[in-house]
């Protein structure tokens, strides 16, 4: 059996989460989903190691406590992405995007070809802050792509984005976990957690259910967790040109 990429064993944030285990294995793209304040962030700040759990809980990737692994090879190994794309300081778009490099030297390997590929090459000497927010969270979702970190954690990543910018930013998560990386994100869409290898459900800090979406998403659960009725119907759907 394959090591898992991520581990999480009975995470207890007080108040937050309590007692979520969950494990992913190489090659998975994950959707996160659960009604507002159901625990999403809370555990993909504890997956990401920048929220501990309380003593009985941990986090281990490729097997390894997260507690030993240094600093700068949690950067090479693992990125988050945050919910909300908010900066202080003007950086350039292409400064925050070559931050993604920092756990490699400053290399600048990628750069350029991400701006390109997040459609931020026109963009690339505006100062951050003066960007629209579907701008920043492709600025934020760049900076996480140039790190080639295999393990990545996206908070809510499409929240912001217009259908075209939504749709190539799971195409690029599909690619990444293609290659044998892992992706686990929050949406709340639940019609596009459906195409997705797995599906993590959330509820009132607990994890619900995992597992394959047709498995997971039922109309009862829907009904239980989200208290929405699901009936399945034809729908609009895209494609890019
Ligand atoms: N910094 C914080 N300190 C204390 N409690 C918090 C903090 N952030 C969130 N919470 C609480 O923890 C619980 C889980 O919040 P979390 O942000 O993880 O939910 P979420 O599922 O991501 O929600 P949403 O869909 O609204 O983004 C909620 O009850 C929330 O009020």
């Amino acid at each position: 059996m394959k090591t898992s990429v991520l581990e999480i064993s009975n995470a207890t944030v007080p108040g937050r989460i309590a007692g979520v285990s969950l494990a992913l294995a190489p090659g998975v793209m994950a959707g996160l989903v659960g009604p507002n304040g159901s625990g999403k962030s809370t555990l993909l700040h504890v997956a990401a190691g920048l929220l501990p759990p309380e003593p009985g809980g941990g986090v281990q990737w490729n097997g390894v406590p997260l507690a030993r692994i240094p600093i700068l090879e949690r950067g090479r190994r693992a990125t988050w992405v945050p919910q909300e794309a908010h900066f202080e300081f003007g950086f350039t778009v292409r400064s925050v995007v070559a931050q993604g490099r920092y756990a490699h030297d400053d290399d600048g390997k990628h750069v350029d070809e991400t701006l390109a590929r997040f459609d931020l090459t026109a963009l690339a000497h505006r100062p951050v802050n003066r960007l629209s927010g579907g701008e920043r969270q492709r600025v934020l979702l760049a900076r996480a792509h140039a790190t080639a970190a295999p393990l990545q954690l996206w908070d809510e990543p499409l929240a912001a984005l217009d259908p075209r910018h939504a749709l190539k930013i799971l195409l690029l998560g599909n690619k990444h976990t293609r290659a044998g990386g892992t992706l686990l994100f929050s949406l709340h869409d639940l019609r596009m957690a459906y195409i997705l290898d797995m599906v993590v459900v959330m509820h009132e800090g607990r994890l619900r259910a995992a597992g394959k979406p047709a498995d997971v998403l039922t109309p009862e659960l829907l009904l239980d967790v989200f208290g929405v009725r699901a009936e399945i119907t034809s729908s609009l759907s895209f494609a890019l040109p």
